[in-house]
């Protein structure tokens, strides 16, 4: 694979459940090392993707190359090996409540591999200590943590088999304004020093200001619009306009490059 080819391609996606068509005549791509924020209003069909890209959910059409691999095409041993490269926070963190942190971050490593205990107690420390926790959380329950602690463990799990991609689904959703912030940092430092590429569906339009390379944007059942902040900012599809120049978005510290980018609408 070329250094800029997309680690992840989707063309023409249909999906459907019973006579309601939520996706159709889909294309997206995703650029290694990119961050890119999904939007799009609700019910519009952003989890339903993000499932049909993991493999969760079935598509009546379309392709879906993730890696170079067409995942129709390949057998179970190499669907399981693009499985491993790819770690999900699902909404809401999703850690099972009746595992500590630590038991939580290994559940793909029993999963996937099969290592040593004192290996895998030794590999949940060092999880935790990348986003931002002790090890003192590993022992812990999730009914034990803050907000923003449920979020980090549930990233340490994404990332327990050092993936190329971690999808986030709203991932700062929940989370006080500074908590969401620091939340942010942590993504784009993590995707400087591992080199992940980070695709987050978010409604928050501060992560989106600040930390997305690239937003997408999904409505009529498609990708209406891709591209920088700079661009949506230009574009004139309605719903585009009234999210990113709306009250809200006003509202936003924009960095002077958009700012102007802005301004010359
Ligand atoms: N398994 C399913 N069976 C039937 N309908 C489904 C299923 N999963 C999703 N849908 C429908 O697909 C549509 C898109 O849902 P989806 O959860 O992807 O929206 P979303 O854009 O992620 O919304 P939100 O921003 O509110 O999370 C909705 O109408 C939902 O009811």
């Amino acid at each position: 694979m070329a250094e800029n080819d997309p680690i992840i391609s989707v063309r023409d996606i249909h999906v459907q459940f019973g006579d309601h068509v939520v996706l159709h005549d889909l294309d997206l791509d995703v650029y290694r090392g990119e961050i890119l924020g999904f939007v799009g209003a609700s019910g519009t069909g952003k989890s339903v993707l993000l499932r049909s890209i993991l493999g969760l959910n079935p598509k009546q059409n379309g392709q879906i190359v993730v890696l170079g691999r067409d995942l129709d095409r390949i057998s179970d041993e190499e669907r399981i090996l693009v499985d491993m490269r790819m770690g999900v926070l699902f909404q809401h963190g999703a850690l099972f409540s009746s595992l500590t942190v630590k038991e939580n971050i290994q559940v793909p490593m029993r999963e996937y591999l099969t290592l040593p205990k004192g290996l895998m107690d030794e590999l949940a420390i060092l999880k935790l200590e990348l986003v931002g926790l002790s090890g003192k959380a590993a022992n812990k329950y999730p009914s034990e943590l803050s907000g923003g602690m449920i979020k980090r463990a549930a990233l340490a799990r994404a990332l327990a088999l050092d993936p190329d991609i971690v999808f986030l689904d709203e991932p700062t959703s929940g989370l006080d304004p500074i908590g969401a912030a620091e939340f942010d940092e942590l993504i784009a430092k993590l995707r400087d020093t591992l080199g992940l590429t980070v695709y987050m569906v978010t409604h928050d339009l501060d992560s989106l200001f600040t930390v997305a390379d690239r937003i997408a944007v999904l409505g009529n059942k498609k990708v209406l619009v891709a591209g920088t902040i700079t661009e949506m900012l230009k574009s004139d599809e309605p719903w585009v306009k009234s999210y990113f120049r709306g009250k809200r978005a006003r509202r936003i510290d924009l960095p002077e490059e958009t700012r102007i980018a802005c301004m010359e609408r």
